[in-house]
């Protein structure tokens, strides 16, 4: 079981502390949503954020873009530095060669579907990605309420790679806390998402321990 912290509920103003924080607790993967106010209704980070994060921490980066056209940064992204970069089916209507060129630039590539988004949209693309994350919140903002609706997807999710011999992991994002990890988990999840759970408090490392815990 992998937990990936989300900076997207660090402190803007000490992010390098914020990730060694998370790092020093022992996580596994950096997760980092880039958003541009058209897939989603919000603003994040570029490019530039991920390349200034790259020196300062060996913790896998995981790129969540929640951008219109993928395919025109994926490079960008690519030589920042992020190790996995995950685009979201809906957002591109060449989802094939979005995974392609992302696994051209020697990056893990995943693919993403919103809560609305049925498994089987994205059926074609799951011998080749090495990720699928399925998001438990409708993506743009943190700190909402997880859709237990979502865990059929997961259980589907898993099925098809059971049966299929698949290889990707299973990503959730959104609305993860102890309970909600563990129902994940039971699932078939094996990388678990958190972004306001673990910096909306004064100890991220405890919260970082509790989810440990639920997921044991
Ligand atoms: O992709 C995201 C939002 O679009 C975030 O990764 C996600 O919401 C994490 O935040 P939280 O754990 O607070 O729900
Ligand atoms: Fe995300």
């Amino acid at each position: 079981m992998k937990l990936a912290p989300s900076i997207l509920s660090a402190d803007f103003a000490y992010l390098a502390r914020d990730i060694q924080i998370v790092e020093d607790a022992g996580v596994s993967y950096l997760h980092i949503d880039v958003m541009d106010g058209h897939f989603v209704p919000n603003i994040t980070f570029g490019p530039s954020v991920v390349a200034a994060i790259r020196p300062i921490t060996k913790l896998v980066l995981d790129v969540h873009l929640m951008i219109e056209k993928p395919e025109n940064y994926v490079e960008d992204f690519a030589q920042a530095g992020a190790d996995i970069i995950t685009v979201h089916a809906e957002s591109t209507k060449h989802l094939h060669r979005v995974i392609q060129m992302i696994q051209a630039c020697g990056v893990k590539a995943g693919v993403v579907i919103n809560p609305a988004t049925p498994i089987q949209s994205i059926q074609q693309v799951l011998s080749m990605v090495d990720l699928v994350l399925i998001m438990t919140v409708n993506p743009g903002f943190g700190g909402q309420r997880f859709l237990p609706e979502m865990l059929e997807k997961i259980r589907d999710c898993k099925r098809l790679r059971d049966e299929q011999g698949y290889q990707y992991e299973i990503e959730v994002d959104g609305g993860i806390i102890p309970e909600t990890a563990s129902l994940c988990k039971n699932a078939g999840a094996d990388v678990f998402v958190a972004g306001s759970y673990i910096y909306n408090s004064d100890v991220p490392a405890k919260q970082i321990q509790a989810l440990n815990e639920a997921l044991r």
